[in-house]
């Protein structure tokens, strides 16, 4: 039985001439233009349903991808779970996400916590890229980080430091300080008293401590399985409590933010002076008028703004100045090269007077030093590609989540020399490498459009505190460790810090008359 049997003829002539004709299109058209293949990455292998994910274990992501881009490259392609993402380790890979292709690695990627933390991207960190993010993040620089409210930052910052030194005069001699919690009191206090206008430790409703409540938030902004598996990992987020954990969180925070929004908005703002007015009435009272910003906020976004302030300026700061701290008592050479440029350029001062610390510079080399080797947030904060493009001779598909490894970055032989994972300041003696610079040789404060709107202010703090903790006192490790033998093992992942909290004893400086 021949095919003319069972199909007609005039169906049979008629798919034929229809299936040559396609192989004679397709044969013109693959003349033409060869069929796309795309150019992926170089990717280790990955298993079954995890992808990678078993080769991130063991350690810290960052240090874990820093390994695995010492043998597949710059750039190299891996998954989690489904999820593809392309993950950047050098200098010049990050010059093209940051500056020459800025426009199309400038949004990020949706998760879970993310969304619902930020108030459904509201804020400006979390936010993808729109015009929404474009006004939050004027306002922010403007009505916060701005020259506008400097003297003000600094009345504040002087202040707490002064309590600071003020606490470590009246410790005990002999006895250790947890380095962490002071640094985090401090803090705590600087950015709300500057913010918010006082330092809000009390939480008024039942609730955990708001130390808890900034240690829960930054846990759950790491993420969720359900990220990445999006039908095993929803259900796992369901039935391990991630989600019922997520919303509590979310309602502690909330509740804590929202005390904040309402004492200001019961306070009368028009009666208050320009100088009285903190960052969170300039909010609500953008909220109230048409503002010069052509948006009037909601207080959800007033809300989002302040979860941003709260999550992205305390534990960033901390955690350097531990970092700081740590690094500068292991070395005895950079503690007293510092400790006599401090106090050789400032001379003896009452407790009431300020330190200048503008002529300060290898204060600020110690500081860059610091950021250099451990940037709080290694991998920054994911980014996601807007549409089709090339990194390198790389394809690189639209809603691409994009890692940059700060940390990989920070300790670059190529570009740091043999002695990269050292603490040396007085490499930037002769280097002009810049916070964001040009050439993106260490990028703490990530780059480009979505870099850290704090990158100028937040290092002066730093280097404020540290110059009056080793102006008024001299530090050593407790319990007979050996200065240079201090653990210096990190733990976390999207903001990674010293995994033992730092112990110092002070000792009050003695002046030699
Ligand atoms: C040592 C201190 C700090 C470090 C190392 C740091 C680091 C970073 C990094 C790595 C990013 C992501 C950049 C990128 O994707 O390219 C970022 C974003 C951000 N940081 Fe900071 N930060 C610090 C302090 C602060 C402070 C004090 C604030 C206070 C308000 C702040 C607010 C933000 C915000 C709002 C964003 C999101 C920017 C955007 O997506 O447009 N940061 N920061």
């Amino acid at each position: 039985m021949d095919i003319f049997t069972i199909f007609p003829s005039w169906l049979v002539s008629t798919a034929l001439v229809l299936s040559m004709s396609c192989m004679f299109l397709f044969t013109l058209r693959s003349n033409r233009s060869p069929m796309f293949v795309p150019k992926l990455p170089p990717s280790p292998p990955k298993l079954p349903i995890i992808g990678n994910l078993h080769q991130l274990l063991g350690m810290p992501r960052h240090q874990a991808l820093w390994q695995l881009s010492k043998e597949y490259g710059p750039i190299m392609q891996i998954h989690i779970g489904s999820k593809p993402l392309i993950v950047i380790s050098s200098p010049t890979m990050a010059k093209q996400v940051f500056k020459n292709q800025d426009h199309i690695f400038c949004s990020r990627p949706i998760f879970h916590a993310t969304k619902r933390l930020s108030y459904n991207h509201l804020d400006i960190a979390f936010s993808p890229h729109n015009n929404h993010w474009r006004e939050m993040r004027k306002i922010l620089v403007s009505e916060f980080l701005g020259p506008k409210r400097a003297t003000s930052f600094n009345h504040v910052l002087v202040t707490e430091i002064k309590s600071m030194v003020h606490f470590l005069s009246l410790h005990p001699s002999e006895v250790a300080v947890n380095l962490n919690e002071l640094f985090l009191a401090t803090v705590k206090g600087l950015v709300c008293k500057f913010a918010f206008g006082k330092s809000y430790t009390e939480q008024t409703l039942k609730g955990p401590s708001w130390e808890v409540m900034l240690d829960e938030t930054m846990e759950m902004l790491n993420g969720s399985l359900g990220d990445y598996f999006p039908w095993l990992g929803r259900f796992i987020d369901q039935f391990s409590g991630w989600d019922s954990k997520l919303e509590t969180c979310f309602s502690n925070l909330d509740a804590y933010i929202e005390t904040i929004v309402n004492e200001h908005q019961n306070n009368t703002i028009a009666k208050l002076s320009d100088e009285d007015k903190d960052f969170v009435h300039t909010l609500v009272e953008l909220s109230t008028i048409e503002n010069d910003y052509g948006y009037r906020l909601t207080k959800e976004d007033v809300k989002a703004l302040i979860m941003n302030v709260f999550t992205g300026g305390i534990d960033t700061t901390v955690v350097t100045m531990v970092w700081a701290m740590s690094e500068i008592t292991r070395s005895a050479r950079v503690m007293k090269k510092l400790q006599s440029e401090i106090r050789n350029c400032t001379g003896r001062i009452e407790k009431d007077q300020k330190l200048d610390i503008a002529k300060m510079t290898y204060l600020k080399m110690v500081v860059k030093e610091t950021l250099r080797l451990h940037p709080p947030a290694p991998l920054l904060i994911p980014r996601e590609s807007l549409s089709h493009c090339q990194i390198g001779v790389y394809d690189v598909f639209p809603t691409t989540t994009v890692l940059i490894n700060g940390w990989a970055i920070g300790r670059d032989p190529e570009t740091w020399g043999e002695n990269a994972a050292e603490f040396y300041p007085e490499r930037f003696e002769n280097l002009e490498v810049e916070y964001g610079g040009r050439n993106y040789e260490m990028v703490p404060f990530g780059g480009g459009r979505r870099s850290c709107p704090a990158m100028n202010t937040a290092p002066t703090t730093i280097e404020f505190t540290i110059a009056n903790l080793l102006y008024w006192f001299d530090w050593e490790v407790p319990n007979g460790v050996k200065n240079e033998d201090l653990n210096m093992q990190e733990e976390g992942s999207l903001v990674v810090r010293k995994e033992l909290p730092l112990y110092l004893v002070p000792r009050k400086h003695m002046w030699e008359d």
